[in-house]
């Protein structure tokens, strides 16, 4: 679904991303880690073929619409620039499509709105949400699309504790369905608990891949994030607590 060789990416002379490789199947749901600054926006932009980048991504080769369809994109910023319904808003999802939507593209917008807990918001003006109801509807376009791939930059920022659970596990259904998703977080424990693989990054380079209870030892830990953590697998998943920070 997306295949990275030797991406890297530039600031000034500066790498910001420094010759990644790695690549994302179908049912993946994969945690992209590190530190503020470590370059997972960076990298995201640069697979879409947003910016500017040396090496190769498999999406970034596509013609807009033919990526479009493959992929689907939730930038960190959510900006709603038009005072659309929701349910228009979320139809804008099609348009990689083409412009009829016809009865595939109503059903995909409705399953959409059904999937995120939006059939009461359809005629709500989107710009007169809150952020996270706003978040909601950013998402449930991104579902319309019915790309097989999505990236999510910090999806769950500024989300309530249940509306984070519930965005991960629309993420992991979207994967057990045959999608994938890449989705960056900050939160370790959501990542843990969720996520089948997570990519770590660190000053621009990928630093791990793998299984989260695999990637997340007390080393790495230290290392990338500079601090120390409870980790624990239980019945209930993987629980995980930040305890306290070591020096950079
Ligand atoms: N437009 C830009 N011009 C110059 N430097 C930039 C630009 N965008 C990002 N950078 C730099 O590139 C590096 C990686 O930024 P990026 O936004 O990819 O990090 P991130 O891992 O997503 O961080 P965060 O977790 O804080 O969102 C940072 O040092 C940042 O200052």
């Amino acid at each position: 679904m997306l295949q990275l060789e030797n991406l890297t990416a530039l600031r000034g002379q500066c790498p910001v991303v420094d010759a990644v490789s790695a690549s994302i199947g179908p049912g993946e749901l994969i945690g992209l880690i590190g530190p503020n600054g470590a370059g997972k926006t960076t990298l995201m932009r640069a697979a879409l073929g947003l910016i500017a980048h040396q090496g190769d991504s498999s999406l970034a080769r596509l013609d807009p619409m033919a990526r479009a369809r493959a992929a689907a994109w939730l930038p960190q910023a959510r900006e709603i620039a038009w005072g659309l319904s929701v349910a228009e808003l979320v139809a804008l999802g099609r348009l990689p499509h083409g412009r009829d939507h016809g009865a595939q593209g109503a059903e995909a917008v409705a399953a959409a709105l059904a999937r995120m807990g939006l059939e009461n918001y359809r005629v709500r003006i989107a710009t007169q949400l809150s952020g996270g109801e706003q978040a909601r509807v950013l998402i449930a376009r991104a579902l319309a699309q019915q790309s097989p791939l999505i990236l999510a930059d910090e999806p769950i920022a500024g989300l309530d504790p249940a509306a984070q659970i519930e965005t991960m596990e629309v993420f992991r259904a979207h994967a057990d369905a045959g999608g994938a998703v890449l989705c960056s977080l900050h939160d370790l424990g959501l990542a843990a608990r969720h996520c089948t693989r997570v990519w770590v990054m660190d000053r621009g380079r990928l630093v791990a891949d793998g299984p989260p209870a695999t990637v997340l030892s007390r080393a790495l830990l230290a290392d990338v994030f500079h601090i120390r953590a409870h980790f624990e697998d239980t019945a209930q998943g993987a629980v995980f607590q930040a305890l306290s920070t070591l020096k950079r």
